[in-house]
């Protein structure tokens, strides 16, 4: 085994299943624990991994050790693997306002430690993840960490003052971005479409979008323009939005969002 997930949830098994789609490590390099044998059983189920339901064992198994539970639990779950740990180990944090030293603080040793925030568009291989790692972490221990990133979506490499404005604006902002779709899809169903073509109609706009920001590297204002026909419909939609404070409730959302990693 190379790789252990400790807990396998949203987060763990949308990034196991980009690890696997990519070949990146195979169903039997990959071990993840659970809480309940109910868990474990969807693991072997979904994703064909090895499973366990004894933390330190993914730390005996695999070098790589990705702690995939909420924030709340990583205390616990450190204080039950820090035993197992050895200089080998590279221990990866994927929570909010887990720093790389408070990591290496609970786990009583010198390690190679890396934060990633990852978010769950991963499932569908469009990820978007931060990274950042001590100084323990070698150019070859990085590489590693971005084959497994770059299997499910982009990675960019950050200072790590930089963790809670990713999280904010790529690990929170796919629920703002699903909130924007369901409220457009339900302007839609107002005007009498059928909810399920209001979805593909919001989805694949956002979708066209996205890419066309990547894909041109034009600025998104202009973008913007080349939608608003002088005295037409988009143009009104737009100060409809400016009125109702569209661009500040967007930006007080990842303010508060970013806020609330620093206090974790
Ligand atoms: N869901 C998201 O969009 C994102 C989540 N994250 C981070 O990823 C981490 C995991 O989040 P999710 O996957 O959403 O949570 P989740 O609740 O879906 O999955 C966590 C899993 O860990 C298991 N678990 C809990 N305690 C355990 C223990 N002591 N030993 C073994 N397994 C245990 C739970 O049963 C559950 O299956 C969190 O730290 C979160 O902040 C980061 C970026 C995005
Ligand atoms: O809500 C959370 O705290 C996690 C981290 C980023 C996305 N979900």
């Amino acid at each position: 085994m190379k790789i252990g997930f400790i807990g396998c949830g949203n987060m763990g098994s949308a990034m196991i299943g980009g690890i696997l789609k990519k070949g990146v490590f195979a169903k039997d390099e990959i071990i993840v624990s659970n809480l309940t044998e109910e868990g474990s059983k969807r693991s072997r189920e979904k994703l064909g991994v090895v499973t366990t339901m004894d933390n330190c064992e993914v730390v005996k198994n695999a070098n790589i050790v990705i702690l995939a539970v909420k924030p709340q639990f990583y205390e616990e779950v450190i204080s039950q693997i820090k035993g197992c740990l050895t200089p080998d180990h590279m221990i990866v944090g994927i929570a909010p306002g887990k720093t790389l030293a408070w990591l290496e603080e609970k786990c009583e040793q010198p390690l190679k430690v890396v934060r990633l925030m990852p978010n769950t568009p991963a499932q569908v291989g469009e990820g978007m993840t931060g990274a950042c790692a001590n100084d323990r972490v070698t150019k070859e221990d990085l590489d590693q960490i971005l084959a497994i990133t770059n299997s499910f979506g982009r990675t960019e490499v950050v200072p790590e003052r930089l963790m809670d404005a990713v999280g904010a604006v790529s690990g929170c902002s796919p629920a703002y971005v699903f909130m924007f779709i369901e409220a457009m899809a339900d302007a839609a169903v107002a005007q009498g479409m059928p909810r399920k073509q209001a979805y593909q109609f919001a989805s694949q706009s956002v979708l066209g979008s996205a890419k066309m920001v990547l894909g041109t590297g034009m600025h998104p204002g202009e973008l913007k323009d080349m939608v608003c026909s002088p005295a037409g419909t988009t143009i009104e939609g737009v100060r409809t939005l400016e009125k109702n404070g569209f661009r500040s409730a967007v930006f007080e959302a990842l303010q508060a969002a970013s806020d609330k990693g620093k206090q974790m």
